[in-house]
């Protein structure tokens, strides 16, 4: 896994270092308790300093970018409600924020390959500089149904910044002004992401190795 330059005065990627094979639960230091000690979470992907050591600079780069017209946060709910959260801090700009529910997955770990806006925008997007705010790139789905839905409501500009890209995986090619860190394509939690609702609050990414989920109680 990789952290990975956007356009405008990003940082070089860097290797993952704390990769180390362990599960979550394994790894010395790495809040061995619950909720966190559980069999089904796996290998850590992004540790909680290094999530938000990348959110202070995308933030830096987006606050240099759009310096004389602050954007409008458009973030995908519920994934990218933690990303969000502070990456509006890390902004420093008087942006507004708005949210959009967006549901494919439901509470299995492959797409049901059918998107659906489950609660729309409040703000009207005509003439506004938006920047989607996503928290995971996976098959691509949800962000080409979601750029083509937003195009159509003519904004000024419209940009996206992704915290996690899976490798390999799209159909078609993306185009990511920012992204945080390209991932392994395995089903990851935390930080946002769940699974069946669980997970959301764990502070880092780590691998998801459980079973159905549709068995978590
Ligand atoms: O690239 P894709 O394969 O389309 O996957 C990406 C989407 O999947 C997740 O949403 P999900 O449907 O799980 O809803 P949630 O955010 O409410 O958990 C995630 O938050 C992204 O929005
Ligand atoms: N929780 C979770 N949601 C996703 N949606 C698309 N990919 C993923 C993933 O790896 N984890």
């Amino acid at each position: 896994m990789s952290a990975v330059a956007g356009p405008v005065d990003e940082p070089e990627p860097s290797a993952a270092p704390w990769r180390t094979g362990l599960p979550v639960a394994r790894r010395p230091g790495c809040l061995p308790e619950p909720p966190w000690d559980d069999p089904s979470l796996g290998e850590l992907i992004v540790p909680a300093d290094e999530l938000q050591a990348r959110i202070a600079d995308l933030g830096a780069a987006i606050a240099r970018h759009y310096a004389d017209r602050p954007p409008l946060l458009v973030g995908v709910l519920k994934g990218a409600c933690i990303f969000l959260s502070d990456l509006a801090r890390a902004i420093g700009l008087p942006v507004e924020m708005d949210f959009m529910a967006i549901s494919s997955y439901g509470s299995a770990t492959r797409t049901s390959g059918v998107v659906r806006i489950v609660k729309d925008l409040d703000i009207d997007l005509t003439g506004r500089h938006v920047l989607i705010v996503e928290d995971i790139v996976d098959s691509g789905l949800t962000l080409s149904f979601l750029t083509r839905n937003l195009l159509a409501r003519n904004p000024a500009s419209l940009e996206v910044c992704a915290l996690l890209v899976k490798e390999g995986l799209q159909a078609t090619s993306l185009d990511l002004a920012y992204e945080g860190f390209r991932i392994p394509p395995e089903f990851v939690v935390g930080y946002g992401l769940d699974v069946a609702e669980r997970f959301r609050n764990l502070p880092f990414i780590c691998e998801y190795r459980g079973g159905d989920p549709a068995g978590l109680s």
